[in-house]
């Protein structure tokens, strides 16, 4: 017996969007293999059964990690600070193609002295989110570091990588083009998809000019953060074979 509620309406994905940088995506078909979408849509999927996907998110301290989740898993805002102790984690319930998928959120504290417990949490993601403060240059500074430790845990060749700019709501236009270009050159170098968002508004901008595929009405952080838009997560055509 399904004893779990049906998925959100926002969370349905009925076509994969396309990506949105070749360089930055693991997926770039529009699609899933002929024989893989067959499947899904006449119930053969076997023993691939029930998705789970790992998603960490890293960052320096109060950036905004755990508000970022909180905007796209609850669609809620907090402005008092109150700092992750390790770890916290979320699941977030998708369908794909006909097919039921979950996102699990892993929310990794950025105190230094937490460190160590939290990064005995990076193994297994299918997605790294490295949070910044677009108003704080030191913190983007850091996102190098905060990859590659969470690279030590994960196959390089295997993870999606998401560079998100925070509180954009904090800064002026100008502030923001002249951080945002070194937030892109940041983003080239680690081959991450570039994001700029405000949990305090909702609003979420893909960096770099690119354009997305989705609605305007659609591009806010509740119903598009990017690991919930721009790919589907974890999920692989070869993954998928059944
Ligand atoms: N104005 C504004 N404030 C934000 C935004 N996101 C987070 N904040 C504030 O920034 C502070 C830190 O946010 P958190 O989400 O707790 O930061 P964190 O990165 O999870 O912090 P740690 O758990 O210590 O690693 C809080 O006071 C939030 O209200 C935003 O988009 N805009």
């Amino acid at each position: 017996m399904n004893v779990l509620a049906p998925v959100r309406r926002d969370r349905v994905i009925a076509d994969l969007p396309a990506c949105f940088r070749k360089e930055a995506a693991l997926h770039t078909r529009p699609a899933f293999h002929p024989t893989v979408a067959s499947a899904c849509q006449e119930e053969r999927t076997g023993t691939v059964g029930f998705k789970i996907s790992k998603i960490i998110v890293v960052g320096d301290l109060s950036v905004g990690k755990t508000c970022l989740i909180n905007r796209f898993c609850k669609d809620t805002f907090d402005k008092n600070y109150k700092a992750t102790i390790g770890v916290d984690f979320e699941m977030e319930r998708f369908e794909v193609l006909g097919v039921p998928f979950s996102l699990q959120l892993w929310d990794t504290a950025g105190q230094e002295r937490f460190k160590c417990i939290a990064s005995t949490y990076y193994r297994g993601a299918q997605a790294i989110v490295i949070v910044f403060d677009v108003n704080d240059v030191g913190s983007l500074e850091h996102t190098r570091q905060w990859l590659a430790d969470a690279l030590k845990e994960n196959d390089p060749s295997n993870v999606i990588l998401f560079l998100v700019g925070s509180k954009k709501d904090l800064s002026t236009p100008a502030q923001y083009s002249l951080m945002e270009k070194d937030a892109l050159k940041v983003a080239q170098e680690m081959q991450a998809e570039y994001w700029a968002v405000s949990s305090l508004t909702g609003e979420s901008q893909l960096g770099g000019g690119c354009r997305s595929q989705h609605q305007p009405g659609q591009r806010t952080l509740r119903g598009s953060l990017p690991m919930g838009q721009g790919r589907t997560c974890g999920i692989s055509s070869s993954e998928w074979r059944p």
